[in-house]
């Protein structure tokens, strides 16, 4: 039954802490073909709309204790009568009430009343503008007004908009090869689109290495670092490996990339892609950026910290569940220390290039000010946010010179 499927799903990753996208990867396959896009519309339709679909039914439970499995049906359950047009009411009820029977049967019933509750009024009462944008997007409340100090009200709603878009998939044509398969490929001048086929992974032309799936921003990010062929790159955090790659084929497998990452799971995911597009030019290996002592100087340095990705919530909505404050306050200075080291290793006359997938300006703009208030031999060339939407995470990216005449 593909609904118990979905409530274990689900309960995977708002209990036990599991990653949606990992999750699907791993256990889709278990449901029927014929059921797998209804499976994955509710499953990450609920994980986006998750606070909103519990404050629907919670208003209803009358301060009762509710079992932790019971919540995430009941959530699971108004999902799909506010939001699937094509799921009759009546069925999505009986699904829910069946399912309680098996999970805690004296639930059954408190589970019919409050989804027959909840289809009938299909309203909840907001406190105040925050607390609507936060419930109607599922949105943590601290973090929409943070958005609203730092970039205004239109862009943090539009924010909290995009967080439940479907994105669609887009590809990077690989710009070394010239199969008469491609040939169609090669026609758009841009090497990035929209993949229109079913499963990426399973497509020849994506295990032939001739495309590979890259966000819209990130490509934008490799745009901006503007490597060229015979260069000298450095890349100190390239898991899984998408820039480094867009990377290497722009320099047409010619100069030296090295890709680094702290860990060694994710460094092999780094590897894994380089024999698929059968890359020379590129050296993964694992290493701290926090240290970076011992490596050379490079042409461009890409930096692409870890950070608490808000620019990409509609396509990780798990984030959203877990939002806490204390993230950022973690990653901040670590962020600051590996741009740091990263720095001393751009030649004079080179390209340091910092960039995330959050929209926080404490991350952003903030961290590179900082930056550069103590590293007078950079200054800053253009930075800019790219903003969510159904093509693209939002990403930041801010581009800095180092002078030619920089004392070694
Ligand atoms: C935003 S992701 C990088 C995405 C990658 N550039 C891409 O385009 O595919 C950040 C990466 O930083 C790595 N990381 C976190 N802390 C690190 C550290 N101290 N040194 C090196 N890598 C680190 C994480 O493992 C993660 O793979």
């Amino acid at each position: 039954m593909v609904r118990n499927w979905i409530l274990e799903a689900l309960c995977a990753v708002v209990a036990d802490g599991a990653y949606s996208n990992l999750y699907l990867k791993k256990h889709l396959r278990e449901v029927d073909e014929k059921d797998r896009a209804l499976a994955t519309t509710i499953f990450y339709g609920t994980l986006r709309n998750y606070t909103y679909c519990q404050r629907m039914w919670s208003q209803y439970s009358n301060g009762n204790k509710v079992h932790k499995k019971i919540r995430v049906l009941l959530t699971m359950s108004v999902y799909q009568l506010l939001f699937l047009e094509k799921v009759p009411a009546y069925a999505v009820i009986s699904e829910a009430v069946s399912l309680a029977k098996m999970i805690r049967p004296q639930a059954a019933g408190f589970v019919n009343a409050i989804l027959r509750k909840v289809d009938r009024e299909r309203k909840i009462e907001f406190r105040d503008d925050v607390d609507e944008i936060a419930t109607t997007y599922s949105i943590a409340p601290w973090l929409v007004k943070m958005w609203i100090a730092q970039y205004g009200a239109d862009r943090a709603l539009a924010f909290a908009k995009a967080s439940l878009d479907t994105q669609s998939l887009s590809v990077r044509r690989n710009v070394m090869k010239d199969k008469p398969e491609v040939d169609r490929l090669q026609e758009l001048r841009d090497p990035i689109y929209q993949y229109t086929g079913n499963t990426l992974e399973a497509d020849p032309l994506y295990r032939e290495g001739v495309v590979s799936p890259q966000d819209l921003g990130a490509y934008e990010i490799v745009r901006v670092l503007d490597p060229k062929p015979e260069e000298m790159i450095l890349d100190v955090c390239a898991a899984p490996g998408t820039k480094t790659m867009a990377i290497a084929e722009t320099m047409r497998d010619r100069g030296h990339v090295v890709a680094l990452d702290l860990h060694p799971h994710r460094v092999a995911l780094i590897q894994n892609d380089i024999r698929r597009l059968h890359l020379k030019n590129v050296e993964a290996r694992c290493q701290d950026a926090t240290d970076l002592s011992g490596l050379g100087l490079y042409d461009r340095v890409l930096c692409d910290v870890p950070c608490t990705g808000y620019g990409t919530l509609s396509r990780k909505p798990d984030i959203k569940l877990h939002l806490d404050p204390a993230t950022m306050d973690t990653l901040i200075p670590v962020q600051a220390a590996i741009l740091e080291q990263a720095a001393a290793h751009v030649k004079p006359g080179g390209v340091l290039v910092y960039s995330t997938c959050t929209l926080n300006q404490k991350e952003n703009e903030k961290q590179v000010a900082k930056f550069l208030k103590s590293h007078p031999a950079f200054s800053l060339d253009m930075e800019k946010t790219i903003e969510p939407s159904k093509t693209t995470n939002g990403f930041y990216v801010a581009k800095l010179k180092k002078s030619a005449d920089d004392v070694l």
